[in-house]
């Protein structure tokens, strides 16, 4: 088995989901086809409740910063006038969802509602989130050695937490000391990393950042953040050259922390 020696220096062991905790499958094939075919429905169901409002304003706004795009679709401002007006604005706000889960754009807008709407599912029983096998048993591991385990993703905090507190190991909430999404910035940016050690109370270099993403790796790195590159099935191939220039595993259990026996 191939063996990563963590540096001394890492305390944090920063996780990205899918694709490094979750297959991708999971996320292509059950997360997302339960938003496209329930986003109607949903928004006709929740429509007049606060935080759907508050979830269609940052769509609209989301909206209007990319009236730029190629095939964007813009979310008018609600005119007031009748049940015709609200079917189109509930089809504005589909057609929108729609649109930009075909380009898997990572919006804080788009992710706050499939957060939400996930939600009921997740409660209900009815989804339960798939994590590698080997994740469990080595964050365990990491914790028992006194690492401090958090979680960066794309997907809300509120999204992530339902992950990680339905899951098929069961309620594994508690092996997570923290929670960043998108809100700190984007995850290809740098400046995120540094707020992350910020807001945990540690320097960059006291991290180590697993993703499956070579471009989420390059911009950690480049805050001074140790990465390593995933390799799960399923997940996007890497070129030769950043097999050659990154560190790689295939499982948490390849991670040797130097203070664990
Ligand atoms: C709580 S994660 C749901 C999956 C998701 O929406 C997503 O965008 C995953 O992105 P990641 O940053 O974990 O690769
Ligand atoms: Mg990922």
């Amino acid at each position: 088995m191939v063996v990563l020696s963590v540096p001394a220096e890492v305390t944090v062991i920063l996780l990205d989901i899918e694709g490094t905790t979750t297959p991708i499958a999971f996320v292509k094939d059950i997360l997302f086809p339960y938003i496209k075919e329930n986003v109607k429905e949903y928004l006709q169901t929740h429509w007049e409740e606060e935080e759907c409002q508050q979830d269609i304003s940052l769509l609209r706004k989301q909206a209007e910063e990319d009236s730029h795009l190629d095939g964007a679709v813009p979310i008018p401002a609600a005119s007031g006038n009748g049940a015709d007006d609200l079917q189109r604005m509930i089809q504005a706000v589909v057609d929108n969802v729609c649109w930009q889960m075909s380009l898997d754009r990572k919006t804080t807008a788009l992710k706050q509602l499939q957060g939400h709407m996930w939600r009921a599912a997740f409660k209900a029983g009815s989804m339960k989130a798939e994590f590698f096998e080997d994740v469990v048993p080595a964050v365990r591991k990491w914790r028992e050695a006194g690492m401090k385990v958090y979680i960066y993703s794309s997907g809300s905090v509120e999204a992530q937490k339902l992950l990680f507190g339905h899951s098929t190991e069961g309620d594994i909430l508690e092996l997570v000391d923290g929670h960043f999404d998108t809100k700190i910035g984007h995850k290809v940016e740098s400046e995120s990393y540094r707020k992350i050690a910020s807001s945990i109370g540690c320097s960059t270099n006291n991290i180590l950042f697993l993703t499956d993403v070579t471009r989420e790796a390059s911009a950690a790195e480049e805050a001074d953040v140790h990465v390593a590159v995933v390799v799960r099935p399923g997940n996007a191939g890497l070129t030769d050259d950043e097999k050659t220039y990154f560190s790689l595993i295939t499982s948490f259990s390849e991670l040797y922390l130097p203070s664990s026996t």
